[in-house]
Formats: C-alpha cells, sequence, structure tokens
C-alpha cells in the first residue's frame, strides 16, 4: 500500500501539528499475480489501463453481460473493454468499482532506487 499524505499550504510537519492540516488518501498496489486470485463470479476483479475494478457486484448490471467479464476475470481486460468502446457515462460508473492499481515488483526497485540516489541529489558537494 502507498499512503499520500497532503499538508495543507502553511501546514507544520512534527510534534503538534494539527491532525486537520494533514489529508491521508490510500491507493491500493496488487501485482498481476495478486489480481490474478480474484478470478471467479464471486470474486472477480479486471484491470483495465492499469487500474483494478471489482466488478462482482456489476456482473448481474453490466450492459454487456456477465460472460464478457468472467471470461477476462483476474486478468487485463484493457483490450477487451476498449474494442466494445465504452461510453463516458460507462467511465463515470466503473470509477464506483476501483479496488486499487497495478503495479509490479520493478516499480518497487525503482522507488527504492529514487529513494537511494536522494541524499546525492541534494548534496552540496559537486
Ligand atoms: C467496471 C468495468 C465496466 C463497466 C462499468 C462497464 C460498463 C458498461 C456500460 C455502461 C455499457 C453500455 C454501453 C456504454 O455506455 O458504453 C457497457 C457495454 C459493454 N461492455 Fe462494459 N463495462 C465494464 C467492463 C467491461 C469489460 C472488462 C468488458 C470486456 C471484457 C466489457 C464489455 C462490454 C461490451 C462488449 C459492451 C457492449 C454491449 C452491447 O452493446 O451489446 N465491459 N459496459
Amino acid at each position: 500500500m502507498v499512503e499520500l499524505v497532503l499538508l495543507d499550504e502553511g501546514g507544520v510537519a512534527g510534534p503538534g501539528a494539527g491532525r486537520s492540516q494533514v489529508e491521508s488518501m490510500s491507493i491500493e498496489k496488487y501485482t498481476v499475480e495478486e489480481v490474478a486470485t480474484h478470478s471467479s463470479a464471486d470474486d472477480c476483479w479486471v484491470i483495465i489501463h492499469g487500474k483494478i475494478y471489482d466488478v462482482t457486484k456489476y456482473l448481474d448490471d453490466h450492459p454487456g453481460g456477465d460472460q464478457v467479464l468472467l471470461v477476462s476475470a483476474g486478468e487485463d481486460a484493457t483490450e477487451e473493454f476498449d474494442d466494445a468502446g465504452h461510453s463516458t457515462d460507462a467511465w463515470k460508473l466503473m470509477e464506483k468499482y476501483v479496488v486499487g492499481q497495478e503495479t509490479t515488483d520493478l516499480s518497487a526497485l525503482i522507488l527504492l532506487e529514487r529513494m537511494l540516489m536522494l541524499p546525492f541529489k541534494n548534496s552540496r558537494l559537486k
């Protein structure tokens, strides 16, 4: 899980900082392997354009039917989704079902590399 902490302008971090000054927003990150474990009619996740949707409760309501979703259950359905040509209303509706974002172990490595390089970027020694 990645936690983004946003401070209000002028907000002071550290002891005594008011809780109200800090707004937290969490974005769950899942690997394709984790998404693949949600591949049944009782627990159906799909990946569309990097975002992960839990469409279990939407199976019966999907205008395109439940079968197209179940075929892609636990998998990346971006191509099929785009091929169907979804409307802007469909895109708005989808937001309700987002459970997270796709990630790879590689992105964790890149993050670690950036963190390790940070002291050198800020260094006064040239
Ligand atoms: C959260 C995910 C999804 C939502 C909210 C959603 C929503 C919708 C909606 C509202 C429509 C009606 C037409 C429109 O307004 O565009 C539709 C049609 C359709 N959807 Fe989806 N959809 C989702 C995912 C998918 C996926 C993953 C696939 C394919 C694997 C798919 C395949 C289709 C097809 C084939 C139609 C056309 C049905 C027809 O015109 O007969 N949808 N979808």
